[in-house]
């Protein structure tokens, strides 16, 4: 594989003549009057063949006429996205840098003919049915804490990819929860985070789950310690944790020692990336609170859109369609950011999650060629739940000087319909989009206001909206556990071909680690205390002082 810069693909210079001669000047409305059939060519409806999921995506609000879609089709094909694709599937080993397979596609695909392409691929089945039987033992009360008690709280101990999945997931398939198990999830080192937790437990009857792929990192041992400590406090004897931590991990030799049972270790495997691990055992305090069967149909929908993404021909190919469509702001347009904007309320998490998804997976400059990009990678991801984001920060979206791209996401059918509260959200869902596409012109805006003020300048273009803010929007029938699976899917997919493209290897994170590493080296002088050490401690003016201030205020702060 070739790997070529992006920039270097015929297409991508015909990209960039296109904006110039057309995508810059390009008008929504004119789109829409010149094509009574524009809705029709772009969008794309997808049920799945194993489940309840099904989607309607609605990319005709883009910036784009066919010419500009085909080209970035093209795009894909020179980036050779298939062949990258399907080199996922079978496994091979395309995170380079750390010489791993990608196969979080391997942990949802439970036909019974799947072959497994790389070791581990076989374990899992028996270890779904571990969480399996734990879960229902749980939920069932069949599982007693040290004093004979059921389970009343978990306490999910993770950060990053062990946290948010399952955070995003427990929030989004609340319908399903069993709502007397209270879920909780601790991440942060902030002591305030395990401290509000602990508050709201019982050692007696809370069970903690502690949830890392390398089982070394920082804020998880220290916490699940801090956990442990409080926990053997009221219980005392050292046997009663296997009946209240387990751990979720593919370090057993680390979890054994932090003093997990081996029967209380849910594994998985080092090619499952920590964003994508929520389908493996990560998963399991998705299992405890929504029950298994739900937990396997969240998987059988991601699957099911596994199976689009694997087979469909890139024009009908949903998630390439999103990715290409990105790539087009991104690099010609001269965007910067992405909104998620789901209107339902249970998937307020969902930006958050993705927030990691996208940003730790293509927030890169180095192609697998070694070679320093030339374009713009991955987009900066924000958004919260309709219609919050309306009355906080939709201001900019509509008016501002920057172009932000929005995917509005929403179900046709609540889990709650409460008298009139669903269809007036759908139509704050619809109204949105079509008002960011074709905005309000100075004759609209004077034809509102009285004879004085459209005089008054100011107010009249400050109440002109340009329109041409593209938009995708995405309804389902409703959020149930398939249909979560396969948007989860779909986003996963969209972001790595996105990478396919860049060249870039969306599957390690290795911007993470200088952080890490520096604080461990700053740690042993703040807990000295000694500020005189400061100044001899080799770091730079700034971080000296902000240092010297902490240890002089810590001991008497004002
Ligand atoms: O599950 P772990 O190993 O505790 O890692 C937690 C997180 O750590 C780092 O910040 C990154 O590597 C993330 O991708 C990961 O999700």
């Amino acid at each position: 594989m070739a790997h070529k810069l992006a920039s270097t693909q015929p297409s991508w210079k015909k990209l960039e003549q296109l904006y110039q001669s057309k995508g810059k000047a390009f008008n929504l409305s004119k789109a829409f009057s010149a094509d009574p059939k524009r809705f029709e060519e772009y969008s794309r409806q997808w049920s799945g063949k194993t489940t309840d999921a099904s989607l309607l995506v609605d990319f005709s609000k883009n910036l784009i006429d066919d010419e500009i879609f085909s080209t970035l089709l093209s795009l894909a094909k020179e980036a050779e996205v298939e062949k990258q694709r399907d080199e996922m599937f079978e496994g091979k080993p395309i995170n380079t840098s750390e010489g791993r397979s990608v196969l979080h596609i391997a942990l949802r695909d439970l036909s019974d003919d799947f072959k497994p392409p790389v070791e581990g691929v076989d374990e899992v089945k028996p270890e779904l049915a571990h969480m399996k039987k734990f879960s229902d033992a749980v939920r069932s009360g069949e599982w007693k804490g040290y004093t004979g008690k059921p389970i009343k709280s978990i306490v999910n101990i993770g950060i990053g990819g062990s946290d948010l999945g399952p955070v995003m997931v427990t929030e989004a398939l609340k319908p399903y929860a069993k709502r007397d198990l209270a879920a909780h999830f601790v991440s942060n080192i902030d002591g305030t985070h395990m401290a509000e937790a602990l508050r709201q437990c019982d050692p007696e009857t809370t069970l903690f789950i502690v949830a890392s792929k390398t089982f070394t990192t920082q804020e998880t041992i220290t916490n699940a310690t801090t956990a442990r400590d409080w926990f053997l406090k009221a219980a005392g004897d050292k046997s009663h944790v296997a009946k209240h931590f387990v751990a979720l991990s593919t370090n057993v030799k680390a979890a054994t020692e932090f003093g997990i049972a081996k029967e209380n270790m849910f594994k998985f495997w080092d090619w499952v990336g920590g964003r994508y691990s929520l389908w493996s055992a990560i998963g399991l305090s998705i299992c405890l609170v929504v029950g298994y069967d739900n937990f396997e149909q969240l998987l059988k929908g991601a699957h099911d859109m596994d199976v689009h993404y694997k087979t469909a021909p890139l024009e009908q190919n949903i998630p390439v369609i999103l990715a290409l469509l990105g790539i087009w702001y991104t690099d010609f347009v001269g965007c910067q950011t992405h909104m998620l904007l789901p209107y339902d309320q249970y998937m307020a998490r969902f930006a958050d999650y993705f927030q990691q998804g996208d940003m730790e997976s293509n927030g890169k400059t180095i192609t697998k060629n070694g070679e320093r990009v030339d374009y713009e990678t991955g987009p900066v991801i924000s958004g919260q739940a309709g219609t919050n984001g309306q009355h906080a920060f939709y201001q900019e979206i509509h008016q501002g000087s920057r172009i932000i791209p929005c995917d509005f996401l929403a179900p046709v059918q609540s889990h709650n319909p409460l008298g009139p509260h669903h269809d007036i959200l759908i139509s704050n869902f619809l109204a949105q989009p079509e008002a960011l596409a074709f905005g309000k012109s100075e004759d609209e805006v004077k034809k509102e206001l009285s004879a004085s003020d459209q005089s008054n300048t100011f107010l009249v273009k400050s109440k002109v909206f340009g329109g041409n803010r593209p938009t995708n929007s995405i309804m389902f029938p409703k959020l149930t556990p398939a249909v979560l699976g396969a948007l989860i899917a779909m986003y996963e997919h969209k972001i790595a071909t996105q990478g396919f493209v860049w060249s870039i290897n969306s599957f390690d994170q290795m911007g993470v680690e200088l952080g890490k590493v520096l604080a461990k080296k700053i740690l042993p002088l703040l807990q000295s205390g000694d500020v005189s050490k400061v100044d001899g401690a080799g770091h730079d003016s700034s971080t000296s002082g902000l240092t010297r201030y902490y240890l002089q205020h810590r001991a008497a702060p004002k």
